[in-house]
Formats: structure tokens, sequence, C-alpha cells
């Protein structure tokens, strides 16, 4: 039987590679609902394509133009469309591809309705992972990883008795600036920002990927995903992307899973899962033509923000809110060319710093906390 799918951000990185397996796949798979944001050529190339049965846009006239265009397609919009979205009752599956803790109702929603969730939305367990983990749990509703390190975690843990492990190691590529010192991150562009060795990723995580800032979130994400504490979660600078992270476990042996990069991978096994199915046009690995993998010890001052990430997590509560929500507004200042690249890690330790942790924070106090701390970010640009 096909298995229905809901996608949160369809029009972006992750949301077009998920409609690529859709699309090969369409024996096994059929797109129920979708999300956007404001790319509207997009949604109505997706719209024609798939023939959803609803569809949720950013803006309320978008919605309304669309809903003329095509009558037999449900147009919704803005933060409630996402969450009719994301727990649409004909759904078997979700995959939150969305960016940003916007993602987090939405995630709650669809949990509540007991919809398997694929996640690729970090910033959603990074700002309140232990409140989405326990409604889960609660639910008996699967959080099934798509980002590309927490997929290796998982397919390493798979049959394992976690009781048994000692150590998860993340593997980062080290972005676009890993062989600049801090000195010359003074000087650098957007742009050059934008240049990922190893992936073609959205913006907001590409730039995250230059500061560390995205390794620090992924630890977060493991945390959760995978609770276990901060000192049993390391990072490793692996500049191929090639091991995509690893498990070591009590008898010393490491477990780990490699991949050409491809985010289809571990996108179609989140929801081939537990099977796996054959992938189109992937490029499989070679590793006599790679020759040799290189591994680096993380330094934590050259990345500061990894150091921050790793504070907020051990700090808990909402400190991990204020980290997230203040590098999601530094991140888009940076890009908007308002502020340099080092003030972005620069304002999220300054937010940091003047937060007060709510150790257990409920959701609408984790809602005010990530609301404020924009407003806070834009007042202090
Ligand atoms: N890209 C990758 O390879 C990987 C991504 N991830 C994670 O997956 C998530 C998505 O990343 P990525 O695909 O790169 O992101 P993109 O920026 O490429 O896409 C984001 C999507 O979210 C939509 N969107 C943005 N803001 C809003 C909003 N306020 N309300 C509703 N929709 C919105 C965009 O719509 P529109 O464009 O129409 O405005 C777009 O569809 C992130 O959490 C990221 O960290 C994890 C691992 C790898
Ligand atoms: C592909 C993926 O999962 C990204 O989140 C990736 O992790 C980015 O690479 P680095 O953060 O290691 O540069
Ligand atoms: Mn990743």
């Amino acid at each position: 039987m096909k298995k229905k799918i809901s996608l949160l951000g369809a029009t972006g990185s992750i949301g077009t590679q998920t409609l690529d397996i859709v699309q090969s796949n369409p024996e096994h798979f059929q797109l129920v609902s979708f999300s956007a944001g404001k790319n509207i050529e997009k949604v109505r190339e997706i719209t024609l394509k798939f023939q959803p049965s609803l569809v949720s846009v950013m803006r309320k006239e978008d919605a309304e133009t669309l809903a003329t265009d095509f009558p037999s397609t449900r147009f919704v919009y803005g933060k409630e469309g996402l969450i009719l979205v994301a727990a649409h009752s004909g759904a078997d599956m979700l995959v939150n591809a969305v960016i940003g803790s916007v993602g987090l109702e939405p995630t709650l929603h669809a949990i509540r309705e007991g919809i398997t969730i694929a996640i690729s939305n970090k910033e959603t367990l990074v700002a309140a992972g232990d409140i989405v983990i326990a409604e889960a749990q609660k639910r008996n509703v699967a959080l099934l990883p798509v980002d590309s390190e927490h997929s290796a975690l998982f397919q390493a843990l798979n049959g394992e008795n976690p009781k048994r492990v000692t150590r998860l190691i993340l593997t980062a590529s080290g972005g676009s600036f890993r062989d600049l010192s801090r000195d010359q991150l003074k000087q650098v562009t957007v742009e050059q920002a934008l240049a990922h060795p190893n992936w073609s990723m959205g913006n907001k995580l590409t730039i995250d990927s230059a500061t560390m800032m995205n390794k620090g979130l992924e630890v977060i994400e493991a945390h959760h995903l995978f609770n276990l504490p901060y000192d049993q979660i390391d990072c490793l600078l692996h500049k191929e992307s090639i091991i995509h992270s690893m498990v070591e476990f009590e008898d010393t042996s490491v477990i780990a899973q490699l991949g050409s990069p491809d985010m289809r991978v571990p996108i179609q096994y989140a929801m081939t899962y537990p099977d796996r199915m054959p992938m189109q046009n992937a490029k499989p690995l070679r590793l006599e033509e790679i020759g040799a993998l290189h591994f680096e010890r993380m330094d934590f001052e050259r990345f500061k923000a990894l150091a921050l990430a790793y504070e907020a997590g051990r700090t808990g509560g909402s400190m991990p809110t204020v980290m997230n929500a203040a590098n999601e507004i530094a991140v888009q200042l940076f890009m908007m060319n308002k502020i340099p690249f080092l003030q972005i890690e620069e304002i999220v330790e300054q937010m940091m710093n003047e937060h007060v942790t709510i150790s257990h924070p409920s959701l609408d106090e984790i809602l005010e906390i990530d609301s404020n701390t924009r407003k806070l970010v834009h007042a202090l640009v």
C-alpha cells in the first residue's frame, strides 16, 4: 500500500529532494499535503504535479489566488496552515523539512495525531527537545531522523543495546571557512559563507555550517533523539563528509555509517524505515577512488559556536531555546549584510549571558522566550 506523505517545507532543499523520492517511487508514496513559504511559482509546480488535497503557504493573499487557480485543492496559510498540514489526518507520515523553530507547534500537533515523523527540522528539537520527546513517548509516535549524522547514528544503533553505548561521534565537514583563522573570519562575505565544500543545502544551514553552530545544534539534537548526556556526545572534524557519524560501544567497537554525500539517502531511509529501497541516480561509494579519509580534533576556541552550544545544552531548560532563536535572527542579519560574520556568535553569546534559565519551561514559556529573544536581537542590531 502507498505511504501517504505530508511535507513541511516542500520548496526547500530537503523538501525538493523528498519530492524527488516521491516522484521516483509512485508505487510506494503519495503526497497528500504540503507547506511552503513564499515561493509561489514552486507551489504551483508541485500542486500541478502531485495534486495534493491540502496546501499551506505563508501569506493569505497567496492562498486566495492559488485557491482560484486550483479549485480541487484546499489552500490555507500562516501558522495555522502549517499545523493543518502537519496534522493532516489522511497522512501516514509527516516529513518535517521546514526551517527554524516555526516547526515546533506543527510537530507537536502531528504527534498528537499519532503521525510518524521523519524529522529534518533540527531547530524544533533544539528549541523544545524535552517537550517534543516526552510527547512522542507518551503517544508512542516514532521520530525518525533525517539529518545525515543522526540517520547514521540511528543506523549504527540498530539492534544494539543502548546501555552499551559509550560515545556518539558526530562528524563535521568544518564548513566553508574550515581552513581560515579567526582573524581571517573578520573579512568574510555572505557569498563565501554560502559555498559549502561538500553539501548543497538551504542558505541558513550553510551559514550554520560555516559558524559550526550546525554541529552545536546537532549535538543537542542527538542528546534528545538518543537520550545520552553531553559528556557522551563528541564531534570530530572530517573534511570528506564520507563517514556521516559513528557510535562507540563498551567493548571499544565503533560502528560507522558511510556514503557519498547525498541527502536523499537519509531522507529515503526515514521514509522506508525499517526497510530500504534502491536509490535512483545515486553515486555508489568507492573508497578506492577516495583513497584516504582524514580526521582532526575539534578546536573549541576556533569554533566558538560549538562551545556555546555545548554550554546551552548542558544548562538545558530554556537556554537552548534562546541560543537557537538568537542564532536564527543573527544568521538572517548576516545574510542581509547587516552584521559581520563573527557577530553571529557574539549575538548568541550575549543573548545567552543575559538569559535567566527556566529549568522546566512549559510550551507557552518556550514560545514566549523564543519570540522575545528574536525581538531583543533585532533591537540590539
Ligand atoms: N538541506 C539539507 O541538506 C539539510 C537540512 N537539514 C535541516 O532541514 C531543515 C530544512 O533545511 P533546508 O531544506 O536546507 O531549508 P531551506 O531554506 O532550503 O527550505 C526551508 C523551507 O521552509 C519554508 N519556510 C521558511 N520559513 C518559513 C516559515 N516561517 N513558515 C513556513 N515555511 C517556511 C521555505 O519556504 P519558501 O522557500 O517557499 O519561502 C522552504 O520550503 C532545517 O532544519 C535544516 O537544518 C538537515 C540536514 C541536511
Ligand atoms: C547534510 C547535513 O546533514 C548537514 O546538516 C551537514 O551536517 C552539514 O555539514 P557540516 O555541518 O558537517 O558542515
Ligand atoms: Mn547534519
